[in-house]
């Protein structure tokens, strides 16, 4: 069937397999052709095609539910439920979410985007069914990785204690973004290649019943056998032990396999799960044999070379923050940098190529990752925790009670600070500001360009007195040129980059070059701005502000960061400590909503992050005198 007809799952419900491996064959192909224009998520979806294919044909959606765990593998699912004709728009502002979306569909019943929340969104969703004694199926679908985040243990432990009806169905790719890492990635390993636990179980049953028992004895020995058989067959049977009926592992592009096991799930009772294994990538030779993970997710191909296309342009942040760490590891063999199962995002695998001794790629664990670099500073060592901002979310309580409250010098590289674009809501970088500037002991800087990036990097590991961050953005630099020797900025002070009498700009970041544009716009208009490079959030530079305020000048506060708590909202803290009053303070960011989809740039302009819209800013709060000028 034509990819762009497939309107509702239920085509599924009479289709020979036959019909269904043409259809997967349709999918991959619509798949390959549309990303290599706009991009996405394609290793993770071409892995799951038979697997969607099967659950849509086994289950009735919208009634029965599919949760997809991080939800970057539900562009197949988003096809069979009539959204194929909008992946031209996929991940592009007001167009096809990259993620399930709500208000998409009725079949996307569970957003995600941050990995392994799906079990307990599943829990609750069980709980809520028995309660109300209505009977449709929940059906989380996790992959290995987001196995490792903490929260999926906790829901794996309270769903094997609730024995309540569930069909868990583990995607085994053995892929995280990089290869997997962990115990529980070895113990899958394992159980991938002790073959079909569930049929050897089967097997020995039925010889069981054949023997006649001898009073009973022999049926109590024979269980000791079957016991046994667990752990000689599968080596730390797990999910069985947790309360799960383990089904695998199960090949998850046979179809007549895949049909077999989830039916045999449908009318056994209690949680069961059913260990899929598959390939990222499957049916596309260059993201089949992708063994760095490039593939996960990536920018336009050429679909027959499989050539990235890559956008000429200034260093990425991510990459200035590998060369700095390697040439401060160079001369200091305290720093260990940590990165929870993002090493390419991070960059830390080019570090960890001259210093594979001292990276360590935790798995999706931002919670241990965070305490961990507490544990290594409280023995001496100086940890490097790169984390994406919107990932650190997950490590708050240990970035507060094991961190800050010791005290202790763990410097925190804060990747994809600010808006990240096309992830869209689950991954705007806009909180990070918030959530550790009230912190006691913490600092925080943001750099104006990936020069005075380096820079701060170098700062903040010379910095032993407590907790530092330094944000900075996703993506390419300004262009700025790069000094060849490191250098250690003044924490607590701003620089002035332009003068101006009639206003000021106080400018985060990446907002530095939108402040220098209003500038130079009202400059044409005769009114002279002063803009500042507020590049230390935590300690302020109080000096600065008195100066600012005896000055008597109208200030604007303009930062890639959410309003609410951000940067604007410690000036005017600051001011009200200090009973300083009768300056106008304007705040610009983000404003108080969840930044969808799109281009940085779409983004900006949608909610008024502009050199145009700041010099109106600016212009607002003028003496009326000089607005009519
Ligand atoms: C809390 C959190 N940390 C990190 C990520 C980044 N991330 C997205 S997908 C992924 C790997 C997921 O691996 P797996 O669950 O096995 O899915 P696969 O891509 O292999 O299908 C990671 C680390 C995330 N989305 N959420
Ligand atoms: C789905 C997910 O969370 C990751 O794949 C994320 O999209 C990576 O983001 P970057 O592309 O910014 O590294
Ligand atoms: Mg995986």
């Amino acid at each position: 069937m034509d990819v762009l007809n497939m309107k509702d799952p239920s085509f599924l419900k009479n289709m020979t397999d036959a019909e269904l491996e043409q259809t997967a064959e349709d999918i991959r192909s619509f798949l390959i052709d549309k990303l290599s224009v706009t991009g996405g998520h394609l290793g993770p979806n071409l892995g799951v095609v038979e697997l969607t294919l099967m659950l849509h044909q086994l289950y009735d959606s919208p009634k029965d539910k599919f949760l997809f765990d991080v939800g970057h593998q539900a562009y197949v699912h988003k096809i069979l439920t009539g959204r194929a004709d909008q992946f031209d728009t996929l991940r592009q502002h007001k167009g096809l979410c990259g993620f399930p979306k709500r208000s998409e569909s009725i079949h996307d019943c569970w957003e995600t985007g941050h990995s392994s929340t799906s079990l307990s969104g599943a829990m609750g969703m069980t709980l809520a069914r028995d309660l109300k004694g209505t009977d449709e199926n929940i059906v989380p679908i996790i992959g290995d990785g987001a196995l490792t985040g903490g929260m999926a243990l906790e829901a794996l432990n309270h769903i094997g204690h609730e024995q309540r009806d569930m069909t868990v169905i583990l995607n085994d790719n053995e892929m995280s973004i990089a290869p997997n890492v962990g115990a529980m990635h070895n113990m899958l390993g394992r159980m991938r290649t002790a073959g079909k636990y569930q049929k050897a179980k089967d097997d020995l049953e039925m010889l069981i019943k054949k023997v006649p028992a001898f009073g009973g004895r022999l049926a109590a020995a024979a269980e000791r056998v079957k016991d046994s058989l667990k752990y000689l067959l599968v080596s730390g049977m797990f999910f069985e032990e947790l309360g799960f009926t383990y089904l695998g592992p199960v090949d998850g592009h046979d179809l007549h396999d895949l049909r077999a096991n989830i039916s045999y799930a449908k009318k056994t009772k209690g949680p069961i799960l059913i260990h899929v294994v598959t390939k990222k990538g499957k049916g596309y030779a260059p993201a089949e044999n992708d063994a760095k993970g490039t593939w996960h997710g990536l920018g336009p191909y050429k679909i027959e070379s499989g050539e990235v296309v890559k956008k000429p342009g200034p260093p990425s942040y991510s990459g200035v923050f590998a060369e700095t760490m390697k040439t401060i590891a160079r001369s200091d063999d305290k720093l260990v940098a940590v990165t929870p199962a993002m090493p390419n995002g991070s960059g830390l695998d080019k570090f960890a190529k001259e210093f594979p001794e001292r990276m360590f790629d935790v798995g999706i664990a931002e919670q241990h990752a965070t305490t961990m670099s507490a544990g290594l500073a409280a023995q001496g060592m100086k940890p490097v925790l790169a984390i994406y901002s919107t990932f650190l979310q997950r490590g708050y309580d240990q970035l507060v009670h094991d961190v800050c409250r010791q005290n202790l010098n763990v410097m925190f590289a804060i990747d994809r600070a600010g808006l990240v674009g096309a992830d869209g809501e689950t991954h705007q970088g806009v909180f990070d500001i918030s959530y550790m500037r009230h912190l006691p002991n913490m600092t925080l800087l943001c750099p104006k360009d990936e020069n005075e990036f380096q820079h701060m990097l170098y700062t903040a590991y010379q910095h032993n007195d407590g907790p530092i961050a330094v944000r900075y953005p996703r993506g390419a630099g300004t262009g700025a040129p790069m000094d060849k020797k490191l250098q250690e900025l003044p924490i607590g002070t701003w620089e002035t980059l332009r003068s101006g009498g009639d206003a000021a700009v106080l400018a985060v970041g990446t907002m530095v070059p939108v402040a220098e544009e209003a500038a130079e716009l009202l400059a044409k208009e005769g009114i002279s701005v002063e803009v500042i490079n507020a590049r230390s959030i935590k300690p302020l530079d109080e000096t600065m502000l008195k100066r600012l305020h005896g000055e008597g000048k109208p200030l604007l506060t303009l930062e890639e960061h959410a309003l609410q708590g951000g940067f604007g909202s410690a000036v005017l803290e600051f001011f009200n400590n200090e009973n300083l009053y009768n300056v106008p303070v304007e705040r610009m960011g983000i404003p108080d909503w969840y930044i969808e989809h799109g281009s940085v740039s779409d983004l900006l302009k949608e909610i008024g992050l502009t050199g145009e819209n700041t010099a109106a800013r600016i212009k607002s709060i003028l003496p009326r005198k000089q607005q009519r000028a």
